[in-house]
């Protein structure tokens, strides 16, 4: 299997790949996202967590370029991005999953991933390669063809390669859009792992994120901090747009701010039954709330 997420300039260590300082948004009177400030470094994986309504998914946005800040400054790959569109850090090497509509229900899985990834090779060609080739050059299509198989096998979807994507189930699809996002690179990945998941299926997805090679970073938003024990490096917690906290998991679980969150808003019935405590990571953990429920 090649490497097939790895970009052609490793990027400084000694710099953080994202940095986020006081970045909000609000909508009119709320702040979904309010004083964020956040460093994300090459390689790392990141989790953002919450309660519902804690503003990840705004926050993932806000990184992506599919809203813009209202207050702060974001910085990618040593460049200001605060005010850059979504296809402008999609082309400095931000990509995520879960975007409608995500995939083309009538191409096949391949060719959905092939679709992602052109961009990036026109790109790769425009640079160096020998110009005036397209697509449908047959040597060009196979070496194509070939990495994004190469591509859905990492994350364990090749046998339903030449499936159209509208005859896949939900999950077989949220494989096929990390493939896809995948095949153009990143620098950056962005995802919500358990989006629309059942249990299964996102610790099957889990099992794919947590095999992908370390070169480029990723930026996971969850509810559940126990899910995210195994695989983020570093967590943040968000609590009505802020940063409760920040950590590794261990010290995030252990945090008593956290736990009041969680089992404070559970007590009180406003979290949802997808999300769960904190607390099942670690030792101490003994609350009825710290199983793993079904997901929506
Ligand atoms: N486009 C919008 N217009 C108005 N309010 C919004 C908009 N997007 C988000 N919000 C509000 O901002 C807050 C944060 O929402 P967000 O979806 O980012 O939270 P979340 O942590 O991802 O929640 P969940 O886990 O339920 O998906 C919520 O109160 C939400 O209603």
């Amino acid at each position: 299997m090649t490497a097939a997420w790895q970009h052609p300039a490793p990027p400084d260590p000694a710099r953080p790949l994202l940095a986020l300082d006081g970045v909000g948004r609000r909508y009119g009177p709320l702040a979904a996202v309010a004083e964020v400030t956040l460093r994300v470094g090459a390689g790392e994986r990141h989790a953002v967590i919450g309660p519902n309504g804690a503003g990840k998914s705004t926050l993932l946005a806000l990184i992506a370029g599919t809203v813009r800040p209202s207050a702060g400054r974001i910085h990618f790959a040593g460049r200001e991005v605060t005010t850059a569109g979504e296809a402008r850090r999609a082309r400095l090497g931000i990509a995520r999953t879960f975007q409608q509509p995500a995939l083309a229900d009538s191409l096949s899985a391949l060719d959905n991933v092939a679709l992602a990834a052109w961009p990036h090779e026109r790109r790769a060609t425009d640079r160096g390669g020998p110009r005036g080739g397209g697509l449908w050059r047959p040597a060009r299509y196979r070496a194509l063809r070939t990495r994004c198989l190469d591509q859905l096998a990492q994350v364990g979807a090749a046998s339903f390669a030449d499936r159209p994507a509208g005859e896949l189930s939900h999950g077989q699809r949220r494989l096929v859009e990390v493939a896809a996002a995948l095949a153009g690179r990143p620098r950056l990945l962005l995802d919500e792992p358990a989006a629309g998941l059942t249990e299964p299926q996102a610790q099957r997805m889990l099992a794919v994120l947590r095999r992908l090679p370390a070169v480029g970073a990723l930026v996971l938003v969850e509810h559940d901090l126990a899910f995210v024990g195994a695989l983020a490096q570093q967590v943040t917690v968000l609590h009505e747009g802020r940063t409760l906290a920040g950590g590794t998991p261990a010290e995030v679980g252990a945090d008593p701010r956290v736990r009041e969150v969680y089992l404070g808003g559970a007590a009180s019935g406003s979290t949802t039954p997808g999300s769960t405590t904190p607390g099942s990571t670690t030792p101490d953990s003994t609350t009825p709330d710290s199983t793993t429920p079904e997901r929506e």
